[in-house]
């Protein structure tokens, strides 16, 4: 029987959940939250509209109690701040360093051989603390973001050429953050080359956009997205409880690919049951590698805040 835990049942927590349910990605899925009674409120909200919806994923709510959640085959955690308007995810740093951690702490008790996703915000520094924690292999403990980004940047594109976004394969490196890095060079549309279908300019726009794509729901809604990144949480759960071996852009640690040792950072692999079984390495041209040392260089520097912050 497969079991997905979702730690957080707030905006991004409860979206995953609902779209693991509503796709029978997992038999059971249990929510977790701190706040008293909500995580049972929206798993029995999500579970009524199963006999709707015609689904026969069960979820189940807790409390803070993590013995339900006991032997979960992935875990997505989304517990934490998400950010207002004016702040930067690196100002969640402190507050959400410490949720995670005790978060991981618990999920390990009782789940010692999950697959970790984290969601919480700063990404991949978040995805730092819940490896350090955890003491898992770094192929599972594993952030979402690129999924996301990407998404952004195909919807953009999607926009632009008036095709469907389906039709739009892109890959996206980097940070998780305004350092991110579109790659144009590997992105196409049913296979023709991006470069050949939109101008230069038009483009760089789109590129741009993308990277301040999460900046703009913040300005128009005051908090942060939730039903594109709660789906792409669910989309890696499917990968791994499916053993799809999607080619993903993921965020894990680096160990010497790309020349970049000890820094998680987004990068493309193949997705598949234990965790990441391969991160693809693409041959990056100058001007790529050197969007993608500046990418490095930030997340870095907030790997370093972290450290001092005593972790
Ligand atoms: N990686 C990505 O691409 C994205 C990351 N995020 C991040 O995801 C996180 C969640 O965002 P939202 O769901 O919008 O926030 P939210 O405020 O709607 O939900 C967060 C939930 O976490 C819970 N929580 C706090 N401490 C907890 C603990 N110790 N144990 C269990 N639950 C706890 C809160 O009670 C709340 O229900 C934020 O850090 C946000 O920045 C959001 C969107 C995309
Ligand atoms: O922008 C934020 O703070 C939340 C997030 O990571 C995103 O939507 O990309």
């Amino acid at each position: 029987m497969s079991k997905v835990t979702v730690v957080g049942a707030g905006n991004v927590g409860a979206t995953c959940a609902d779209v693991l349910a509503y796709r029978e990605v997992a038999e059971e899925i249990v929510l977790v939250d701190i706040k008293e009674g909500i995580a049972e409120g929206k798993a029995l909200d999500i579970w009524q509209k199963a006999p709707i919806n015609q689904y026969d994923s069960r979820t189940v709510g807790s409390t803070n109690d993590y013995s339900k959640t006991a032997n979960s085959d992935v875990v997505v955690i989304t517990s934490g701040l998400p950010r207002k308007p004016g702040m930067t995810r690196d100002d969640l740093i402190e507050t959400n360093a410490g949720i995670v951690k005790s978060v991981t702490e618990n999920i390990i008790k009782y789940s010692p051989n999950a697959i970790i996703i984290v969601v919480s915000n700063p990404l991949d520094v978040m995805t730092y603390q819940a490896h350090l924690t955890s003491g898992l292999p770094r192929t599972k403990v594993i952030g979402m973001a690129g999924i996301l980004d990407t998404a952004r940047y195909r919807a953009f594109l999607a926009e632009e050429l008036n095709v469907s976004g389906k039709e739009i394969q892109a890959i996206l490196m980097g940070g998780h953050g305004d350092t991110m890095v579109p790659l144009p060079r590997y992105t196409t549309v049913a296979g023709i080359p991006v470069t050949e279908l939109v101008a230069k300019d038009k483009l760089d726009a789109i590129i741009e956009r993308t990277k301040f794509g999460g900046g703009e729901l913040v300005k128009l809604m005051g908090t942060s997205a939730w039903y594109a990144p709660g789906s792409a949480a669910a989309q890696m759960v499917e990968a791994i409880l499916k053993n799809q071996r999607r080619v993903f852009p993921v965020c894990i640690k680096l160990e010497g690919e790309y020349g970049i040792d000890d820094c998680y950072l987004g990068v493309p692999v193949i997705l598949g049951k234990n965790g990441i079984e391969k991160v693809i390495e693409l041959d990056l041209n100058a001007e790529e590698k050197a969007l993608l040392e500046t990418s490095r260089g930030h997340v870095k520097e907030v790997m370093n805040v972290l450290d001092k912050l005593g972790k």
